[in-house]
């Protein structure tokens, strides 16, 4: 019953094998390619797996990376798997989508918060469930916040920490330079570029946890996410979860209710 999870961004494509298709089921292997090496995946990452019973993926980049996928799956020709791709809808897995067009949501950010719930719900054994500020940083990064009751309330969109140095460095005539640290007070251009975008990003999240705080009456769980996720914990000033597996614990949740259904 062994179940593939996929998950393409706009910069990487991460995979996931589980044992099975429900939530905690053991992960058995996982890998990521960069989206220009995905013609690797049917060679190098899957040629030597077992073959999983069933496949669920969410996909941002578009229909053309999405074929390239699939040709991949093609091509192994043990692996007779129809493969499937969550679409963003008005609800699934326990949360309600309120974005003005539903589908209109990026499907990755629709997993990550079916993930959080499947989190918020697992932990709060008996006492009521509390809100999620679920965090995605990865080419662009995303904070989105789920009340108590799973509405997905809104989330804000910024460019990720690469996106933002190459606009400054292509708008720019000095600002062509290495990375640098996160401090308080930069005193070099290294610094300056790297603790502002830190600060762009974690400033924004310490500002979206404000507003769950007011519009909920109580502090959110709060998971992150995304391959830069790393890079932003540090210098996080509120209480954060790291979880590298939400997308993929959310694909788990949505292949289980389908199977149930
Ligand atoms: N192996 C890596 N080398 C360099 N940067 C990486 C690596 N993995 C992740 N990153 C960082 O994380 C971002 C991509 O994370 P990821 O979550 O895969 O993004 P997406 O989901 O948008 O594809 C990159 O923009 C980069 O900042
Ligand atoms: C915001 C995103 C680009 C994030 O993608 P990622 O950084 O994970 O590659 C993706 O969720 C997306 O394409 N969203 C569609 C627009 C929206 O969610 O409003
Ligand atoms: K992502």
């Amino acid at each position: 019953m062994s179940f593939l999870a996929i998950d393409i961004g706009n910069t990487r494509l991460k995979w996931a094998l589980y044992a099975g298709p429900q939530p905690g089921s053991p992960m058995l292997a996982h890998g990521a390619q960069f989206l220009e090496n995905v013609e690797k995946l049917a060679e190098h990452d899957w040629a030597a797996l077992p073959v999983p019973t069933s496949l669920l993926g969410c996909n941002v980049a578009g229909d053309g990376m999405r074929r390239r996928v699939e040709e991949q799956l093609e091509q192994l020709e043990r692996w007779d798997l129809e493969p499937r791709w969550v679409a963003s809808s008005a609800q699934a897995g326990g949360i309600v989508n309120g974005y003005d067009h539903p589908s209109r949501l990026g499907a990755d950010r629709f997993v990550a918060l079916i993930g959080a719930r499947h989190h918020v719900l697992s932990r709060g054994r008996g006492q009521a469930p509390k809100p999620a500020l679920v965090v995605m940083v990865g080419t662009a990064v995303t904070v989105d916040a789920l009340d108590a009751d799973g509405r997905f309330l809104g989330g804000l969109i910024l460019p990720g920490h690469g996106i933002m140095l190459r606009a400054l460095e292509g708008g720019t005539a000095g600002l062509r330079v290495p990375t640098g640290e996160v401090r308080e007070f930069p005193t070099n251009t290294s610094d300056a570029l790297t603790s502002g975008g830190n600060f762009a990003i974690t400033g924004a999240i310490e500002r979206m946890h404000r507003h769950i705080v007011k519009r909920c009456g109580q502090e959110p769980v709060t998971l992150m996410t995304g391959g830069a996720g790393w890079k932003v914990s540090p210098s996080l000033d509120i209480p954060h979860e790291l979880i590298d597996s939400l997308i993929f614990d959310g694909l788990l949740a949505v292949q289980a209710h389908r199977l149930a259904l």
